[in-house]
Order: structure tokens, then sequence, then C-alpha cells
């Protein structure tokens, strides 16, 4: 794995299931909007296998829970507007910043990195939130779900910030906590490290394609600090 860390520069952090446990708010706001439509509430066990390809892959997978797909079509401009209405009033009161989080991104600071922080979830969530976390001075930039024309799997916001930082792909590692981060890091050349706590679809963090898994983000601060 060292060989892969060698020369890197900068990393791009991922925000759901690998900085923050966003998921009791993705509850909230997901069970209002259900509520609204006069549909039962859902666990957090049934979102979590829903999150991360932002948020209208998200609304549109809850209503897949009772609608075919013209139900969903027929709803989902309604079900994305109360979504965004009760998510944006919620957002980051019910989340917590991961373990080792802070002393990992200080730790990456302190060895001389470039932090960016780059999510599917939109800005207007992202920006507050990081904020209210006291996350938000740690990085040059922040990329959103709404950002660009493609979302993580896709490479497009993972270019955007090597571009944003003038360096070559190989010297920006991506951190993150699902396959989204990793087929994203993969197609756009960055060296990717997993965390195995957040939320992968259900599947199991081993069976996703990385250069290693971390145990937090000071234990990725300590690897890459240890290959340059
Ligand atoms: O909001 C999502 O879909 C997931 O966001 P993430 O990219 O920060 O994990
Ligand atoms: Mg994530």
């Amino acid at each position: 794995m060292a060989a892969v860390l060698r020369g890197v520069r900068a990393a791009i952090i991922d925000l759901d299931g690998t900085m923050l446990d966003t998921m009791p708010d993705f509850e909230v706001a997901i069970n209002l909007m259900r509520e609204e439509l006069g549909l039962a509430p859902i666990t957090a066990a049934q979102i979590e296998l829903m999150v991360g390809k932002g948020s209208e892959n998200l609304v549109r997978r809850v209503l897949a829970l009772d609608f075919e797909d013209e139900g969903v079509e027929r709803l989902f401009a309604q079900a994305m507007e109360a979504y965004q209405r009760h998510y944006l009033v919620i957002n980051g009161r019910h989340s917590e910043v991961y373990a080792d989080v802070v002393a990992g991104l200080q730790a990456m600071k302190a060895n001389g990195l470039r932090l960016a922080c780059v999510t599917n979830k939109p800005v207007a969530f992202a920006k507050p939130l990081l904020a209210l976390k006291g996350l938000d001075g740690y990085f040059e930039v922040l990329f959103g779900g709404d950002s660009f024309e493609k979302k993580k799997p896709h490479p497009m916001p993972l270019l955007k910030a090597c571009e944003y930082f003038d360096l070559p792909p190989a010297q920006v590692v991506a951190i993150g906590d699902s396959s989204n981060d990793a087929e994203a890091a993969r197609a756009a050349g960055c060296p990717v490290l997993t965390v195995p706590y957040g939320y992968n679809h259900g599947v199991g963090i081993h069976e996703t394609d990385s250069d290693g898994i971390v145990d937090t983000l000071l234990h990725a601060a300590e690897l890459i600090s240890r290959a340059n």
C-alpha cells in the first residue's frame, strides 16, 4: 500500500459515512417527507441501503418501496421538495462526527496535505453541515453532488478536485466509505483508502476494490505520512 501513497500531496475526503454519521438526519428527514405523503415510516436500516448516490436517487428509491415506476415519477417532485425542506431544517441536528476525524484532519494538515471535501450530498446541505460540526476550516474546497454534471461513482468530481489542486490524480488520495468513492477514484486514477464504518449499500467494505482499509481518518493520516 505504501507504494501507491508515495508522492501524495492532497486528500479528497467524503462526507456521509466517512466524517459524519448522518444516518439519523436522513431517517428524520425521509420520515417527515413520508408523513407528508401519507406513507408509513421506514427504518434507518432500510435507508442505509439507499444512501450514497445523492438525494434524487435516495428519494426515488424511498418512493419505490410503495409505488411502481409511474407513481414514483408522479410523486417525485413533491417528495423531493418536502425532503429538501425538512432536511435543511434538521441538517446536523442528529448527526455526529466519527471518532478520530478531527485528529485525522489535524494530522493531515500538520503533514502539509491539502484537503478537499467531495460528497454526493447537495452543496446546500453539505456546506452548513461542515460549518455546524466545525469541520469547514480544514478544507480548501467543497464539491457536492450538484456541483457538476456527474456525481461519484463517475470520476468527474474527483478529477475537478485534482484540477483545483493542480496535481495529477496519482498525487491525490481519495478517502471514503463506499464503492461510489472507490470506483470514482479508480476511474480518476487516484489512490483510494476506505473506512469500514460507513454506508456501503449493505455490502462489506472488503468487497470493494481499494488500496487499503483504514480504521479511522487518523489511521489514514499515519499511512500517508509514513509513505512520504
Ligand atoms: O448524500 C449521499 O448520497 C452520500 O453522500 P457522500 O458522498 O458524502 O457519502
Ligand atoms: Mg459516503
